[in-house]
């Protein structure tokens, strides 16, 4: 652009080149000035944080605070930043400083790596889950029906190398005149079964008032999808010293879920299964969308066993032995999965449970329960 014919165009650009580098070298100062305020108020705020958690606190965020600096702050202000200019550039300052409040609040989760290095391996009877172990077969029907039932299923899962029995005695019904199980004879079925063929015996808990009951009878505690943001249960849970199968939610994030098992951990139970169940996607050609990233990721953020349910990960037969081959090399350390002598007269699920021929062709499928264990 300049014009070597023009006795001031040489001249002006560098004085012009001169005043700019003179200036942004003051804007270069000024930055180093700001990150040393940034990195002294972050430290303060992270002191902030210290007091608040040690104090019991969980809730960092303050709008009543935040709203009283930004008055300070307008009231201070002499341009040539507008107000509104200048509260966005402090709610970032805000909303920073938050971050790193809960990043340091999270370092200390017990359910995180951070906190435990080592793989948690829980020993359920003579059930091993976690770590190094063999993958796990969690296998029975959706609903205890009656004691036939749930004889033949336990004779032929622990025969196919099983060592969990799973029964519902208290179901969560879509509809309050659905079948909404056996209850405490349920219970009972399932235990004096399961103690027939030597296995563990798992069933859900939907409510806090039946929890000790169901701790009597069951070796693992299932917490369901629907139940797990029902924050009074898993502290109920997190009372009792039996083993826990934490269902993700429906549409749980996987922070969501690793805080819900922050919650038993918290209560003083560290014996947590972490079980994905696929969640509620745009996708209608299965129920829910397995999500295989969390149980790669849940394992790297957590010490805690990861097992997936296939059956109601996508509510299909079809694609159970798919999901439950690509589960386990992604590293679950489990699968569960539903299976009923006559799936379609069961009193519930009966699209999605297998029968008895089905549960066998799967398990060979997936070739390693009876092989590894
Ligand atoms: C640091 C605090 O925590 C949070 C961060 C704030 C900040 O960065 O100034 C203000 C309020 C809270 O949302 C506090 O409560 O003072």
């Amino acid at each position: 652009m300049t014009d070597a014919r023009d006795p001031n165009s040489a001249a002006q650009p560098q004085g012009h080149l001169g005043q700019l580098d003179d200036l942004r070298e003051q804007v270069d100062q000024i930055n180093l000035q700001l990150l040393d305020l940034l990195s002294r108020r972050g430290e303060l705020v992270a002191e902030i944080g210290r007091l608040k958690s040690s104090e019991g606190g969980t809730k960092f965020y303050d709008p009543k605070r935040e709203e009283d600096q930004l008055r300070l702050v307008r009231q201070a202000n002499r341009g040539p930043f507008t107000d509104a200019a200048i509260s966005a550039m402090f709610k970032e300052i805000f909303k920073a400083s938050l971050d790193l409040e809960e990043t340091r609040e999270q370092r200390k989760l017990l359910v995180s790596r951070k906190q435990k290095s080592e793989d948690t391996v829980l020993t359920i009877g003579d059930v091993r889950i976690g770590g190094s172990e063999a993958p796990v077969l969690i296998a029975g029907p959706c609903a205890i029906e009656s004691e036939g039932q749930m004889d033949q299923t336990a004779a032929l899962v622990k025969e196919l190398g099983g060592g969990i029995l799973r029964g519902g005695a208290y179901k969560p019904r879509t509809s309050p005149y659905g079948f909404q199980g056996m209850g405490v004879d349920g219970l009972q079925l399932g235990r004096k079964v399961a103690d027939r063929h030597g296995m563990q015996f798992m069933t859900e808990v939907m409510d806090t008032r039946d929890v000790e009951v169901v701790a009597q009878y069951a070796d693992i505690l299932q917490i369901g999808a629907r139940n797990m943001h029902n924050f009074s249960l898993l502290r109920e849970v997190g009372a009792v010293r039996r083993p826990v199968l934490l269902k993700r939610g429906l549409s749980a994030t996987m922070e969501e879920w690793l805080y819900a098992a922050e919650y038993i951990l918290s209560g003083g139970n560290e014996n947590v299964i972490m079980c994905e169940r696929g969640i509620r996607t745009f996708e209608k050609w299965t129920r829910n969308t397995l999500d295989l990233s969390a149980v790669a990721l849940i394992k790297q953020e957590s010490h805690l066993p990861v097992v997936v349910d296939v059956t109601h990960a996508a509510g299909r037969r079809d694609l159970l032995l798919p999901l439950a081959r690509a589960a386990l090399a992604v590293g679950a350390d489990g699968i569960h999965v539903e299976v009923h002598p006559q799936p379609a007269t069961a009193m519930s699920d009966n699209e999605q449970q297998l029968d008895f021929e089905g549960f066998r062709q799967f398990v060979a499928g997936l070739n390693l329960i009876s092989k590894q264990r």
